[in-house]
């Protein structure tokens, strides 16, 4: 038997539930199959939490999340809390869970399934040979800058700062080379460097780091450019490294190429193998309820966990190798579905994705 491995599961609101527990079905079956053992923890985080705690991010959360191995998180966030500003203050909710586990990188595969063609709106021959990684910096930024409220002459004034220093910049640009060397070793470095400030130190930090790694091929591109050219010619992209938000936008630009957002999934690291895995996308409220959400995106970020945290090669295969069966056989949940009329629950994805996992 080996090692238990905690992993603290989050569901949240909206679709959060509805997709975690396809990926812990998806967690059993590779009990079964494998013999690794699991022991897990759940815990409140995002509305639900404000709803029976009063606050989003419970220090008990907190705590099994950092007595884990990894965490699983669903989504969190919905209409009846968005207007609640502490909430995306940077001490609390998703940016305080990030910053409290010191997960400073997000780790954002999109690769377009062969048979998923149809359900982007590109030509298939555009998204042909697609297989990017967007590596977003997760822990600094604008998202996190000082922001507050003034009075100016033309009315009340809103500001975010955004601010980049070259230890943040240095440890995610590392982490990207290593990751491109690994891949097909491109990196392009997304910024806007023709304005920013923090761009231009982004821009030098990265050519002074490029040095190290002369096996991999540099481009800058800028990051309008680069939102274009996501769609222009997609499969030139091997790993895209950027900040905060230029990476958050990006990476659903690419969820796109995949056909659904609902496809795209996530892995949030530090400096070890301690990570939080969550689907890129939110909670969906528009069809949260309805159990017709893609569960995918989150059985994918269990493989990346097994892949990234426990070293489970094995798992991880079997999962995305499953993912891929249940696709080519044409089955599709109504996102990714052209005939909507034949789309399947998201559980039935779920039990289809675990009955072809094999060892
Ligand atoms: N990591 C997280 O927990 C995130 C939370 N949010 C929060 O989620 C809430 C909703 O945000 P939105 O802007 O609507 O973004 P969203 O990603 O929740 O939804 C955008 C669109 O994609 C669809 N969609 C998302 N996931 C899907 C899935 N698995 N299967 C099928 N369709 C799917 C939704 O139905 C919607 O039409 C907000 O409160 C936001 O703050 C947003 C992004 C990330
Ligand atoms: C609070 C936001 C930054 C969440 C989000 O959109 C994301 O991380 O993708
Ligand atoms: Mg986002």
């Amino acid at each position: 038997m080996s090692e238990v491995k905690k992993i603290a599961v989050i569901s949240g609101d909206g679709i959060g539930p509805e997709v975690v527990a396809e990926a812990e079905k998806v967690l059993k079956r590779t009990e079964e199959l494998f013999g690794y053992s699991f022991e897990t923890e759940h815990a409140l985080f995002g509305g639900i939490a404000i709803d029976q705690l009063g606050t989003p991010l419970p220090q008990n959360t907190l705590d099994i999340c950092k007595k884990a191995d990894a965490v699983l998180l669903g989504a969190v966030g919905g209409p009846k809390w968005d207007n609640n500003p502490s909430d995306l203050r940077p001490e609390t909710g998703l940016l305080g869970i990030r910053k409290e586990l010191g997960l400073f990188s997000n780790l954002r595969p999109a690769v377009v399934f062969d048979c998923l063609k149809d359900a982007s709106t590109l030509k298939p021959e555009v998204l042909e040979g697609t297989d990017l990684m967007v590596v977003r910096e997760l822990t600094g930024g604008i998202y996190f800058g000082e922001k507050f409220r003034r009075q100016s002459p033309n009315g009340e004034e809103a500001v975010d700062t955004c601010s980049y220093n070259v230890m943040e910049v240095e440890r995610i640009v590392r982490q990207a080379f290593e990751i491109a060397q690994k891949r097909r070793k491109k990196l392009a470095s997304v910024d806007k460097a023709n304005v920013l400030e923090t761009s231009r130190l982004w821009r030098e930090v990265v050519n002074r780091v490029a040095a190290d790694y002369p096996d991999v091929e540099l481009e800058h591109v800028l990051v309008d450019n680069c939102a274009m050219q996501l769609l222009r010619r997609p499969s030139s992209f091997d790993v895209i490294v950027t900040e905060n938000m230029f990476g958050d936008i990006l990476s659903d630009e690419a969820a796109m190429l995949t056909g659904s957002i609902g496809m795209l999934s996530s892995a949030s690291m530090g400096e070890g193998s301690y990570g939080l895995f969550e689907p890129v996308h939110g909670s969906a409220p528009d069809i949260a309820g309805q159990g017709i959400a893609n569960p995918i995106a989150t059985i994918l970020s269990l493989a990346l966990m097994f892949r990234l945290t426990f070293n489970y090669a094995d798992a991880a295969d079997s999962i995305e190798a499953a993912v891929s069966e249940v696709l080519n056989a044409g089955h599709r949940t109504s996102d990714i579905a052209v005939d909507k009329s034949k789309a399947i629950s998201t559980s039935q994805m779920g039990d289809l994705i675990l009955a072809a996992m094999k060892k």
